[in-house]
């Protein structure tokens, strides 16, 4: 679940031209009343929906079929010392996945746990 901190914050706008994603927000805005609360939508060839995510929710997705491509349109230049993120299956957030994951990448499963 990937986000930029501070002034790199950024806006995105998501939607899923092959395949279908399972595309989850979490509310990172300090004072919002839905801090910390989730939301996950279906992104898909056929219902091509798009997401708009506003600056300080965090973004990730899980991939519902083989072959499937998402594309972005992004706010900021990436950062990297700016880049961040919380964990999937962090319990401070308690998302509901479709399905267990089958693969994840060494850094997504490596970022802290976080107390809200
Ligand atoms: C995000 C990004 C990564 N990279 C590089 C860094 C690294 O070598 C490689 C893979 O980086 P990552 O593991 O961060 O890539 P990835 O996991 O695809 O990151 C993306 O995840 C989804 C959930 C988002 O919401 C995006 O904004 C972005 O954070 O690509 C860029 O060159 N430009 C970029 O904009």
């Amino acid at each position: 679940m990937h986000f930029q901190t501070a002034e790199y914050a950024e806006v995105k706008v998501v939607s899923c031209t092959r395949g279908a994603i399972w595309d989850v927000i979490i509310d990172l805005r300090e004072g919002s009343k839905n801090f910390g609360r989730y939301a996950g939508f279906e992104l898909s060839e056929s219902n091509n929906r798009q997401l708009y995510i506003p600056k300080g929710f965090a973004h990730g997705f899980q991939t519902l079929r083989e072959d499937t491509m998402v594309s972005y349109l992004i706010s900021e230049f990436y950062h990297p010392p700016a880049a961040s993120g919380v964990r999937f299956d962090d319990p401070a957030f308690a998302i509901e996945w479709p399905a267990a994951p089958s693969v994840i990448s060494e850094k997504d499963q490596s970022w802290p746990l976080v107390r809200v």
